[in-house]
């Protein structure tokens, strides 16, 4: 029988941890503050933001929303970050992306303070996710790993398809399933025969950006699945989302696999709190010894 992950779930249990790390801080005088910039006027990347801000406030999180027109120049935005930077009590700082196009946004994303970069974009902490080091790791991957770990446990000598190879998901994600000994395969847009690959992987993690591209071929029986797209379409006269499975299709072989909307979505925002907590930890001295 086929599991469906409940990322709500996950997401809501991630959160209670984070709210009662909030609470051990405030209690030794320290509270977490967050600090969202965005700019322009993408309808998405408002409501992300304002759900960030939502779920910041429930989890006891000080938030600051820096919002700049879409016309900003670079260095407006740069001004913003290294106001946000120089000030001690901001602990994380996000750059919502996607940034309009005359942005730079590698420059953006490189001005923040590593220790700050809740987001785990900045090379320092890229480059040490690909080492094993305890650093800020990318909200979306990190999501996607409490999601499998939950699932299927160790994840040791599991092997690992990653379709996708951005920044933001693909890359991140193949140095996360390697750090946790799994054997890892990337696939992308150039990659021969790329269905016979991922259909002998124990695990897909499908982060494309094309609808349901992903269909019963592509998928081992007894696979776990985790779904990372978010397509709107139009279908039979409604506005749906759908990911970059099949899902209908690949239900009945997975073992578990997870829906869109409802999967790794509410993963990325609970993981950012929790991200935003580690950097508090880290620069007021109170780190533990979690890693990513
Ligand atoms: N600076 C960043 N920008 C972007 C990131 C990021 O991690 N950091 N990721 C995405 C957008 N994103 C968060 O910013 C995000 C995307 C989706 C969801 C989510 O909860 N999705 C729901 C469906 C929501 C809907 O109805 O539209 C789900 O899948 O269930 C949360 C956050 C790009 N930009």
């Amino acid at each position: 029988m086929s599991t469906l992950i409940d990322g709500k779930a996950t997401s809501a249990r991630v959160l209670a941890e984070v709210a009662a790390d909030v609470g051990a801080l405030k209690a030794r005088g320290i509270e977490p503050a967050l600090a969202v910039v965005l700019v322009g006027d993408d309808p998405a990347s408002h409501v992300y933001v304002r759900n960030k801000v939502l779920r910041a406030g429930e989890v006891g999180i000080r938030s600051l929303e820096y919002r700049l027109p879409a016309e900003a120049s670079a260095e407006e935005v740069l001004e913003v970050v290294a106001g946000l930077n120089a000030d001690a009590a901001v602990h994380g700082i996000l750059v919502q992306l996607p940034l309009p196009k005359h942005i730079d946004e590698v420059r953006v994303l490189q001005a923040i303070d590593p220790v700050k970069d809740v987001d785990g974009f900045h090379s320092e902490n890229v480059g040490g996710l690909s080492q094993g080091r305890p650093v800020l790791t990318p909200c979306t991957p990190a999501g996607c790993m409490r999601l499998l770990h939950d699932t299927l446990g160790d994840l040791s000598g599991k092997h690992a398809v990653v379709v996708g190879r951005s920044n933001i998901v693909g890359k991140p994600m193949a140095a996360l399933l390697l750090a946790a000994d799994c054997s890892v395969s990337v696939l992308h847009s150039r990659s021969v025969e790329p269905e016979k690959l991922c259909a002998q992987a124990d695990i897909v993690v499908a982060a494309v950006g094309r609808p349901r591209m992903i269909g019963a071929s592509w998928i081992k029986p007894g696979a776990v699945v985790i779904d990372v797209g978010i397509n709107r379409i139009e279908e039979n006269g409604r506005s749906r989302l759908v990911g970059d499975v099949d899902f209908d299709a690949a239900l009945p072989l997975v073992s578990a696999i997870t829906p869109v909307p409802g999967g790794v979505g509410p993963m990325t925002i609970a993981m950012l709190m929790h991200n935003t907590v580690l950097a508090a930890r880290q620069q007021t001295g109170q780190a533990s010894q979690e890693a990513h």
